[in-house]
């Protein structure tokens, strides 16, 4: 099980490949985490946004994560499941079974739509984290239409079986405050601000846009953790205009794009309502990828 101390680094969360008719492409997935696997990455992150979630049955959540452990054998690598939904039942019942499956923690999104109140998404949290496996809650109110108060992620913090935090809020001064009165860890799940929120205490980052130039995102964090943090800035503002366009466009479709185009998944098929990026952001994308160095085998 994942404790606090290990929730540091860089976390990548994977995406899911499809086929051209929509199933799900378990040979790109292969091919696409061993590469991942090169880089001295600190997990993986299964069924996030990333993973398109909203569109991923549960059964393929099992499947995918079975794959994802047969690829690791032996190696012992963090994986965390995305298991939160608005549904306070189903997001209890995915997370045991993500337990049962070899899931090392799991990744709890604050529910969205209903609009619950604070008490409501507080027991939501509780009866999440009493399942037994750790939760890292996760707060990204562009999605979820809630922003919890500050008061609140205390609250949510303090249970026993929550270890930490997914950040996407963009707000420094929360960073800040969390961090400075010791609060339990905070990644960073905000890719454009990611070098901003290392300097404000955050502890590493949940980053869509490490599935690429993954060994960059890796040295300026270490050099941030060290408290380099001029030569981490350097470093980020390399990145900065490869993150601009992952996220012109609604993630994952920019990343699924450059993926396919770095032969590492076959083809850039997302599932509807999603859909491919436009032909501007293509070729905008071109200029992007001539200044960059992928490391990639
Ligand atoms: O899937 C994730 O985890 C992430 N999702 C965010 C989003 O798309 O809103 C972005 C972040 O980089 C990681």
């Amino acid at each position: 099980m994942l404790n606090e101390q290990q929730l540091h680094g860089i976390y990548v969360p994977v995406i899911t490949p499809f086929s051209q008719d929509y199933e799900l492409d378990l040979i790109s997935y292969q091919r696409y985490v061993e590469n991942l696997l090169t880089h001295d990455i600190q997990g993986l992150v299964i069924n996030g946004t990333t993973g398109e979630a909203p569109t991923v049955t549960w059964e393929e959540v099992v499947r995918l994560t079975g794959e994802t452990r047969r690829i690791l054998g032996k190696r012992q690598l963090p994986l965390v499941i995305g298991t939160g939904t608005n549904d306070t039942v189903s997001s209890v019942k995915r997370t045991e079974q993500a337990a049962l499956i070899g899931a090392n923690a799991v990744l709890v999104v604050t529910p969205y739509y209903s609009r619950p109140s604070i008490e409501g998404i507080m027991e939501h949290f509780r009866q999440v984290s009493e399942v037994g496996i750790p939760v890292i809650l996760y707060e990204v109110p562009s999605r979820t239409g809630i922003r919890l108060p500050v008061d609140a992620i205390r609250r949510i913090m303090d249970l026993p079986g929550v270890i930490g935090m997914k950040d996407s809020t963009s707000s420094t001064e929360l960073m800040k405050e969390l961090s400075q009165n010791r609060s339990k860890p905070v990644l960073c799940g905000d890719d454009i601000h990611f070098q901003e929120m290392l300097y404000h205490g955050a502890s590493g980052g949940i980053l869509a846009s490490a599935n690429v130039n993954t060994e960059a995102y890796i040295h300026m964090y270490q050099l941030a953790a060290q408290g380099d943090y001029f030569r981490s800035e350097l470093e980020f503002e390399v990145l900065i205009p490869c993150i601009q366009k992952l996220f012109a466009e609604s993630n994952p479709a920019p990343l699924k794009w450059l993926l396919a185009k770095q032969g590492l998944i076959s083809n850039d098929t997302l599932r509807l309502p999603m859909a491919p990026i436009s032909e501007e952001l293509k070729l905008s994308f071109e200029k992007v990828l001539r200044n960059l160095f992928f490391h990639t085998r």
